[in-house]
């Protein structure tokens, strides 16, 4: 049907923000700490019940109020929340308008059930479906109606129809008539309510679902319904149609990986669900900014679902979000943080603006539509030649203002480019903590059962074992390929970055405006790279949070043991180290060690000249960066616990850019594969093009390789590494010396050559690693010390992983009976 779109009016309008927040489960344990009131706020109380009386009557305490358009208790039912506020969005839709209703909350917090329901309380797709049908039942004499509906998911960034049995991957496509389209997506006619939730469920029945640790049957794609409904006059005269659409959507359940305790298919699920979720928060934080005219910027194109719910976020639509919550207190903080993007998507504005289509009846009323069109292209052209004529707007001002608003665009690709490159490496992130997880795990398991044989014991318990052991390695081979594909985008999406880069230069260079828009395109180019030094740095908080507190736990762990301060001074002065406030009359005969060093944030800035324990910690970042709980390493007696500690190599290389400090030597000293120093300093990304990170990666093969934690190649550590490494082992072997009656003993030497350790104790045998920084060679031995037999084979206590063996990094395991470990670098 040919038809031509009628101007009409656009009303503005912002969403519709409900709360609902659900019941507690029988499987919740927990209190229940969300109030709601007056119908409109909702109180989060402050999960930890037992707060002081003094926090609480200062009003110290983490209890939060919002308020929104409507908010549902537990108490309500789908009904109360589709008569409140659905049910004159949906009315409109009959009348050629747009709505989309959309359910938004942290897994298992009531999604499906608000939007699906059950039979005694069904949910707003059937509630919404029914009103359709009844409103067609009264018109139906004067009008004519077509209803059809189409019944997608969004799956791992994959689009399946679910009224197709074994659906094909379907793309979207840009319409210019018809906004974003599914290509091939099915659309059935459907004459009755009853039909139409027959689709709904079969389409249901298809949906991807998984047990998880949150919810026994959480959603694991995102589901949209999609029902259109055409509606003419049936008058002779009147050849209008009015084409109103109800996008109902049910997102997938979001959690963080380390919740879900999942792995494998699973936590790849989730870091695609996540990233369209994060898109989607992204978008509605964008829209929900208060915006200067022209520089609002929405990133819709980070993921196939913020792009289908475009429309319903920004567009032609009528939209309420059902924010559903969950009122235990163990969801404190995804309650929340649902709270806070709800509260942020009221400020969300649409323009809704009736589709009225006309249907060809007579050649007459093509002429009267071509007359009435003439008349308005007389109009326009009137408008445009008064406009020329003005003689403020001269001609270069106006070639100026298109080539601005091209810049506008390329610029504006470049943002979600750079958006997009930050979602897929959270992505990434997400799966390396994962995977390093399983993998400390797939260690324990070695160990377990190399022990278990060596006992000759326990079949079964081998067996089951071995296993687990083969799960975690099929896991890990899984989340390793996702991480190949997140690579291989980030790397697509670099590619599309150097194009976009080089148009933007070819503007510049082609244009006579030259340095106006060179400042111009540099402007908007620091504004993207704004926003990844940003994300860069809050991961590099992160980062240097995490390796304070661990400095911090070791400090205090030498504190304690009754360490030497002098001796301590003395080498670190020996390392070009100076240790700031560290004076021997404020801490010598503390034993508490009160006074010992304060980590806290600010006061071991790396800001100012002299050097501090702050600059020390940066330096070693390499080194110790996510070791989650120093402390952790070291069992009771204090000895460093071999089965806990974890070497989180990926991390060392994904963050290498991250962890560099002020001195350009220590930011570039990197080895290559062919053992060349690079000692260069990065240049600004936009000075030049030979000075942009993908110029300089491409230059330096290697770095590419460090942002992904899958690639085989690793990254030596800098000389400034080894220094705070030599120092902590001094300062070890000192603390171990003064307390030479507890549990087996390390003595840690250090050559020119190589650093030595011996383990004496439990397990008579001495264990030599070396490793040769000049060299780069890597050795491990071991030996009896009272035979001074070098063969391995003589410590049967001992057994040496060398793990981690390529350029220069050696990480070395002692099995659980010698309760040594230790790192060499
Ligand atoms: N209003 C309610 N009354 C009773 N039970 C509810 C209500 N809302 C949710 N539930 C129950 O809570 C559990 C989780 O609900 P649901 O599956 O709808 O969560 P979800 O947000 O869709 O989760 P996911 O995002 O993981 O798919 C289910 O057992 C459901 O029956």
């Amino acid at each position: 049907m040919p038809g031509i779109s009628a101007p009409a009016t656009k009303k503005s309008t912002t969403l519709t923000v409900a709360i609902k927040c659900r019941p507690l489960t029988e499987r919740e344990q927990g209190r229940d700490i969300v109030r709601v009131k007056h119908d409109k706020e909702v109180v989060v109380l402050d999960p930890v019940f037992s707060k002081d009386y003094l926090d609480r009557i200062q009003n110290r305490t983490k209890e939060k109020n919002y308020c929104f358009d409507r908010a549902f208790g537990p108490g309500c039912t789908n009904l109360d929340v589709y008569t409140a506020c659905i049910s004159s969005v949906i009315s409109g839709v009959v009348q050629g308008l747009n709505a989309t209703v959309f359910a938004y909350g942290s897994t298992g917090s009531g999604k499906t059930y608000t939007m699906v329901g059950t039979k005694s309380d069904p949910g707003l797709m059937v509630l919404s479906l029914h009103t359709i049908f009844d409103l067609i039942k009264k018109d139906k004499n004067s009008d004519e109606f077509e209803v059809s509906c189409s019944y997608l998911e969004v799956y791992n960034e994959v689009i399946y129809d679910l009224l197709e049995k074994s659906s094909a991957h379907l793309e979207l496509r840009e319409d210019p008539m018809h906004g974003i389209v599914v290509a091939g997506l099915r659309c059935i006619k459907v004459h009755s309510a009853d039909k139409i939730l027959e689709l709904l469920n079969l389409g249901n029945s298809r949906r991807k679902t998984e047990n998880t640790e949150a919810n026994g049957t959480s959603s694991r794609s995102h589901a949209v319904l999609e029902i259109t409904v055409k509606r003419r006059q049936k008058t002779e005269y009147c050849n209008q149609v009015m084409r109103g659409k109800l996008s109902l959507v049910d997102l997938a359940g979001s959690e963080r990986a380390s919740e879900a305790n999942s792995g494998g298919q699973k936590l790849r699920d989730g870091a695609n669900i996540n990233r369209s979720l994060l898109a989607l928060a992204n978008c509605i934080n964008a829209l929900g900014k208060p915006q200067k005219k022209g520089l609002a910027y929405v990133p819709y194109r980070n993921s196939k679902l913020t792009r289908i719910l475009k429309d319903g976020l920004s567009g032609n639509s009528q939209t309420v979000m059902v924010a559903t919550i969950s009122p235990v207190d163990s969801q404190y903080h995804h309650t929340l943080n649902t709270l806070k993007y709800a509260d942020r998507a009221k400020k969300i504005k649409t323009h809704i603006q009736k589709n009225i289509g006309s249907i060809d009846t007579h050649v007459s009323d093509y002429q009267r539509m071509i007359d009435n069109l003439q008349i308005e292209v007389c109009r326009l052209k009137k408008e445009l030649a008064d406009k020329d004529s003005q003689p403020s707007v001269k001609p270069a001002e106006k070639a100026a203002d298109d080539e601005l608003s091209w810049l506008n665009v390329l610029s504006l690709e470049i943002s979600e480019n750079a958006q997009e490159r930050i979602n897929l490496q959270n992505a990434l992130f997400e799966l390396e903590e994962t995977n390093l997880r399983i993998r400390a795990e797939l260690q324990y398991l070695d160990d377990a059962i190399a022990k278990k044989q060596a006992i000759g014991k326990d079949d079964a318990v081998v067996e089951a074992l071995k296993s687990r052991r083969q799960i975690i390695l099929d896991n890990i081979r899984e989340n390793d390929e996702a991480g190949i594909n997140y690579q291989k985008e980030i790397e697509e999406n670099e590619s599309r970055r150097c194009e976009l880069q080089k148009m933007i230069d070819e503007a510049v260079s082609s244009n006579g405006n030259k340095t106006y828009l060179r400042i111009l395109s540099q402007y908007r180019i620091l504004g993207m790279a704004n926003i990844e030094l940003q994300f860069e740095m809050a991961m590099r908080d992160q980062v240097i949070h995490n390796q304070r507190e661990a400095q911090r736990q070791l400090w205090n762990l030498l504190m304690r043991s009754g360490v030497d301060e002098k001796h301590l001074l003395d080498l670190a002065a020996k390392h070009g180290i100076t240790i700031e406030d560290w004076s021997m009359d404020s801490h010598v005969g503390l034993p508490e060690r009160k006074k010992s060093m304060d980590f806290s944030p600010g006061r071991y800035t790396r800001s100012g000249c002299s050097p501090c324990i702050g600059q020390l910690y940066s330096r070693s970042s390499c080194i110790f960066q996510h070791h989650e709980d120093f402390s952790s390493r070291f069992s009771p007696a204090g000895l460093w616990d071999p089965a806990r500690t974890v070497c989180r190599e990926e991390h060392r290389r994904s963050y290498y850019f991250l962890s560099h400090d002020h001195s350009p030597s220590t930011y570039l000293k990197l080895r290559n594969c062919s053992e060349q120093w690079i000692d260069s300093t990065p240049g600004s990304w936009f000075e030049t093009p030979g000075k942009h990170p993908q110029d300089f990666r491409s230059s330096c093969p290697e770095i590419r390789t460090l942002a992904s934690p899958f690639s085989e190649s690793y990254l030596p550590a800098s000389h400034h590494s080894a220094d705070f490494c030599q120092l902590f082992k001094d300062v070890w072997n000192i603390t171990k010396r003064q307390n030479p009656l507890e549990g087996p003993q390390f003595e840690i030497t250090s050559s020119p050559d190589f650093y030595r350790e011996k383990v004496t104790g439990h397990c008579e045998t001495t264990r030599v690693a070396g490793y040769n920084p000049l060299e780069q060679s890597s050795s491990i031995h071991c030996s009896n010390p009272i035979s001074q037999n070098t063969e391995s084979s003589n410590c049967p206590n001992l057994s040496c992983i060398p793990s981690f063996a390529t350029n220069g990094s050696i990480f070395v395991s002692l099995s659980p009976e010698t309760q040594g470990h230790s790192r060499f670098v």
